[in-house]
């Protein structure tokens, strides 16, 4: 999580850090696009106002004289031109019903620049290509008379490419794909553009690019658009007052935010290789520190599904994960303790510690079918204590209790260790004897004798006084019954047994004694 919210935060910043560098870089680049424009626009109009106030001059020293000798006019028009390259594509004059009165026939009379200029006004024309394949500007200057109205109209064509005025934009190139744009939003034109190709050429309709729609509704100022060609561009835009032109500075975003995209590829080629280090060697130790965990967790699971037998973990390291695998071995070895006292606790009588009938029928089957296969003969000895109610009422629970604990071990010292003594009911004890001698009958009648023996034996000091006997159901054999079937038989020779005398014992269908 902490490594994880390092990377997140080291990214946040670096995303925070790109955008305000693009922001900061975008700002500088349009405040210096708008210098630029600034710069040119001033260019622009200075060159427009320099030839129209040549005309103007010029219209204030034309002899009215001249305006009907047309070819004089012409020579005089003819020499002031070549004294000035300001309009080397030629000069003319009209009257103000557009008819020329010099006899040079290139410059025509129906346009936008000699209406304005008849009606008083300097103007200049729309921009047109010449046979020469340069850029010829039209303007226009009223011809006053001596009581300052309008008789004829001074009209001269300046020559864009010949002035160098384009060359010019040329050399205001900013990087390597911007440019600079002279446009003329009367004429929808592109007067001229420091690529040529566009010069001349229609601008773009309505809603192609929206910064050059504001511009030509008077949008002054800088700002970010999609162009006709689908680039992003900065640009600003500035004023030709002379001219009512704008000039457009332009330079693509993808180069003007260069800088940023290499600031990127720098920290990305500079952090990536120690980020993935990073990334490595934490992984791996916390493969190596992990590791242990898994297993240990593996291995309690399938310990849990009872794939694998209960056994303590192997403990790997003394560190935190080392002590949760002991404390686990701990916690296991109580479980197995715990199941081990359950295990006998089903199986074994709780006061006594001797099996329960359960545990009986279980050895009884097993002594059944080993004497079936070897041809033995087993005994089921069956005692009821007699008198052991009296013993309770008289004495107590308690001291019944401590005789029944005294009974029970005296009947397992009789006993060889391959036998069971069991307790089976509240005073009733059964003996399963196996691997007697034959005859049988008499190894169990010989046994029997002993328990009555052992069981009126006197008790211990803190039980003097009680008097207990038994009464023993004796029961043979072979392998051929059920240990149901055995101990019935042996239940009911116990009951002959009682019948006949207390203190007794009977065998199935024959012995008695006492
Ligand atoms: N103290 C003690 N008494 C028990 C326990 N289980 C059973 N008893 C008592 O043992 C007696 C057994 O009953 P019986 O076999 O009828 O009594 P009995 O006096 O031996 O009768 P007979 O067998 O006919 O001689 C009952 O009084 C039970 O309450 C035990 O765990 N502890």
């Amino acid at each position: 999580m902490g490594l994880a919210m390092a990377l997140v935060g080291t990214a946040a910043s670096y995303i925070q850090l790109t955008r305000f560098l693009r922001e900061d870089l975008t700002k500088s680049v349009a405040t210096q696009q708008t210098a630029l424009a600034a710069y040119v626009a001033r260019d622009v109009d200075n060159y427009i106002v320099e030839r129209l106030s040549f005309l103007e001059r010029l219209a204030l020293a034309l002899p009215p004289e001249l305006m009907s000798q047309p070819r004089q006019l012409h020579a005089w028009l003819a020499e002031r031109g070549a004294l000035s390259d300001l309009f080397p594509l030629g000069l003319a004059v009209a009257d103000i019903d557009g008819k020329r009165l010099d006899d040079s026939g290139q410059i025509t009379t129906d346009s936008p620049e000699f209406t304005a200029a008849s009606a008083g006004r300097r103007a200049v024309g729309r921009p047109r290509a010449t046979a020469s394949q340069h850029s010829a500007l039209p303007m226009g200057v009223p011809v006053r008379n001596a009581a300052g109205q309008v008789i004829a109209v001074l009209l001269g064509m300046a020559d864009l490419t010949a002035d160098g005025l384009l060359d010019h934009l040329q050399e205001g190139r900013v990087g390597q794909n911007g440019g600079i744009l002279v446009i003329s939003p009367r004429d929808r034109l592109f007067v001229a553009s420091t690529d040529v190709s566009m010069s001349l050429k229609p601008t773009p309709a309505d809603g192609v690019n929206l910064l050059h729609d504001r511009a030509m509704a008077g949008f002054r100022g800088s700002g970010t658009t999609r162009n006709a060609r689908g680039i992003d561009e900065i640009s600003a835009i500035a004023s030709v007052p002379s001219a009512g032109w704008f000039v457009v500075a332009r330079l693509p975003v993808s180069e003007a935010l260069a800088p940023v995209a290499r600031m990127q590829t720098f920290i990305l080629q500079q952090r990536a290789p120690a980020v993935t280090a990073v990334l490595l060697v934490i992984g791996l130790i916390m493969t190596w520190l992990l590791r242990p965990l898994f297993r240990a967790a593996d291995q309690a699971d399938r310990m849990t599904r009872g794939e694998l037998a209960l056994a303590p973990l192997r403990v790997v390291r003394d560190d935190e994960i080392g002590h949760l695998t002991q404390a686990f071995n701990r916690l296991l070895a109580k479980l197995v303790d715990n199941q081990e006292a359950l295990a006998h606790l089903a199986h074994h009588d709780a006061l006594t510690g001797l099996p329960n009938r359960q545990l009986l029928r279980d050895r009884l089957q097993q002594a059944l079918a080993h004497a079936g296969r070897h041809g033995h003969q087993v005994a089921v000895l069956y005692l009821d204590l007699d008198g052991f109610k009296s013993l309770n009422d008289t004495f107590g629970h308690e001291a019944g209790d401590k005789a029944l604990g005294e009974i029970a071990r005296r009947l397992q010292c009789l006993v060889r260790q391959t036998d069971t003594v069991a307790r089976i009911g509240g005073d009733e004890f059964v003996l399963l004897a196996t691997g007697l001698k034959a005859p049988a009958e008499q190894g169990a009648l010989v046994l029997a004798q002993r328990c009555i023996d052992a069981i009126a034996a006197p008790l211990p000091q803190e039980l003097a006084g009680m008097a207990i006997g038994a009464s023993i159901g004796i029961a043979l054999g072979n392998g051929s019954e059920t240990p149901q079937d055995l101990l019935a038989a042996a239940d009911k020779a116990m009951y002959r047994a009682k019948q006949g005398g207390r203190g007794s014992y009977a065998m199935t269908g024959v012995a008695t004694g006492t």
